[in-house]
């Protein structure tokens, strides 16, 4: 895209500015995407509204269709930056309309005009350019390794509470298609990126990730070596970070601030907010929405049962009193130990005798419930090529997984549950038979989205046990 400054004037504490920029739309069609002119607003006159005609009230961002701009003081990489007194007021502007490049800045240059920071606990600093929402987080740093399924990691609850690392190095080149949505909107605290794809190509494509993580207010950061920041995760273990625009942040005042977050209780702020029903004519089943992904319920219905959906803080006696054939402990984001009182009620469900699959954090908490232990791993398991091995049969599934806990299975009694799968990579626990009882578990994602689907059949499973029990 080429763009065409025709002026930058010195203007009080902000600047006039006039920018007419060309591009190519996704037809290949060349056209003006936009042209602006922003003045003080504090100058006679300055208010003048004619069309194309905006003002910029104070340091900060103005959001136009299409994209933003950012005035800020100090030094910036715009290229001629304005001058008051001794002071340089710098304007970089972004543009995100879907179809055009947004990689696209006023000087010319590939990447993003404003810079950010992710800043590690250890004291690492990536410099990269901002994406998404300009807004300062801390957050806990983990990394996905899947290669597809950007938007499935995205809306995935189970990421509340954590900024996450996308180690595949080109993501978003087939866009934003919603259907694909594993929830209502996505939750992790930030983006991490090597490189966002210029020009998303797809013909289910909406829009694109910079558009999507501006309508969630999601800041994220792009053009940091991904591979270097997972290499650190992987040799120090996880660990917190900043993500920040501002450039004379202090790394003294912010490294204990950052060592300080915890992801804390994150179940509430992501389960639905009132039971809901999916129609099916086969076996009921009891879903307990955790932070479940669409991929649970749908793959349930899609075996034609009828999915009543539960918030996370049910009581178990409702649950009970609506007679399920089955029940469902859904994924969820946080340390499985913060959910007490959810564990309680798993407890009295477990005491019942219906059939219970349970996934990911229900496969914890139900490990909780029977005595069991949990403990936080190195840097977790994150992705969709995880080996898995089905203890029973010996054989070995590719899984789709994103846990930062397991459960310890060193002082598990056999009388309550035995390890069912097991992870051929570190060995850790990967899935619970609950002995003389209809219930087993697993640590993966048997729903997959994103992954592979090589574990769909656990699904089968369980509508052989409620179909026996029925
Ligand atoms: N996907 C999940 O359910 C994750 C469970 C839990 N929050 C963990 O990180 O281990």
């Amino acid at each position: 895209m080429k763009k065409k400054v025709i002026c930058l004037l010195p203007n009080g504490y902000f600047c006039a500015i006039i920018l007419a920029i060309w591009g190519v739309d996704s037809m290949g069609k060349r056209r003006a995407f936009y042209s602006l002119f922003l003045r003080d607003s504090n100058k006679p006159g300055g208010n003048a509204c004619v069309p194309g005609v905006r003002t910029i009230h104070r340091e900060g961002m103005l959001a136009f269709p299409g994209g933003e701009l950012y005035a800020r003081r100090g030094k910036g990489n715009f290229p001629s930056g304005a001058c008051r007194g001794n002071e340089r007021v710098s304007v970089s502007l972004r543009i995100h309309r879907a179809g055009c490049a947004p990689h696209t800045n006023t000087s010319g240059k590939a990447g993003w005009t404003m810079k950010a920071f992710l800043i590690l606990e250890d004291g690492t600093v990536f410099t990269g350019q901002s994406i998404g929402a300009d807004r300062e987080v801390i957050s806990e740093i983990v990394f996905n390794t899947s290669m597809t399924g950007y938007l499935e990691v995205l809306t995935d609850p189970s990421y509340a509470g954590q900024a996450v690392v996308m180690t595949y190095p080109l993501i978003g080149n087939y866009g934003i298609c919603t259907k694909d949505m594993e929830s209502e909107r996505p939750w992790p605290d930030a983006y991490i990126v090597r490189e966002l794809s210029r020009i998303p190509s797809n013909f289910r494509s909406e829009g694109t990730i910079q558009d999507f993580l501006l309508k969630y207010n999601i800041p994220g950061i792009s053009g940091i070596d991904t591979r270097a920041l997972t290499k650190i995760l992987r040799e120090k273990g996880t660990m917190n970070g900043m993500l920040t625009t501002n450039e004379k942040f202090c790394l003294e005042e912010v490294l204990p601030q950052i060592a300080a977050y915890r992801t804390g209780k994150v179940v509430e702020k992501v389960t639905c907010a009132e039971k809901y029903v999916l129609e099916g004519d086969g076996p009921k089943v009891a879903l307990l929405d955790l932070g479940a992904k669409r991929n649970i319920a749908r793959s349930l219905n899609a075996r034609g049962c009828q999915v009543t959906v539960y918030p996370a803080l049910t009581k178990a006696e409702e649950i009970i009193a609506d007679a399920p054939d089955g029940i469902m402990l859904s994924n969820g984001p946080g340390d499985p130990k913060e959910c007490v009182s959810i564990i309680e009620e798993i407890r009295k469900l477990y005491q019942t005798d219906i059939p219970i699959f349970a996934i990911c954090l229900g496969h914890q908490l139900m490990a909780l419930a029977n005595g069991a232990d949990t403990y936080k791993m190195k840097y977790g398991h994150r992705g969709g090529n995880h080996p898995v091995k089905d203890l029973k049969t010996g054989r070995v599934y590719i899984s789709s997984q994103n846990h930062g806990y397991v459960v310890d299975t060193k002082n598990l009694d056999a009388s309550v549950a035995v390890p069912a799968f097991t992870n051929v990579n570190d060995g850790t626990n990967e899935g619970l038979a609950y002995t003389g009882k209809n219930i087993f578990t697993v640590q993966f994602h048997p729903e997959a989205c994103p992954g592979p689907q090589d574990s769909g059949y656990l699904f089968d499973r369980f509508m052989k046990m409620m179909e026996v029990d029925r």
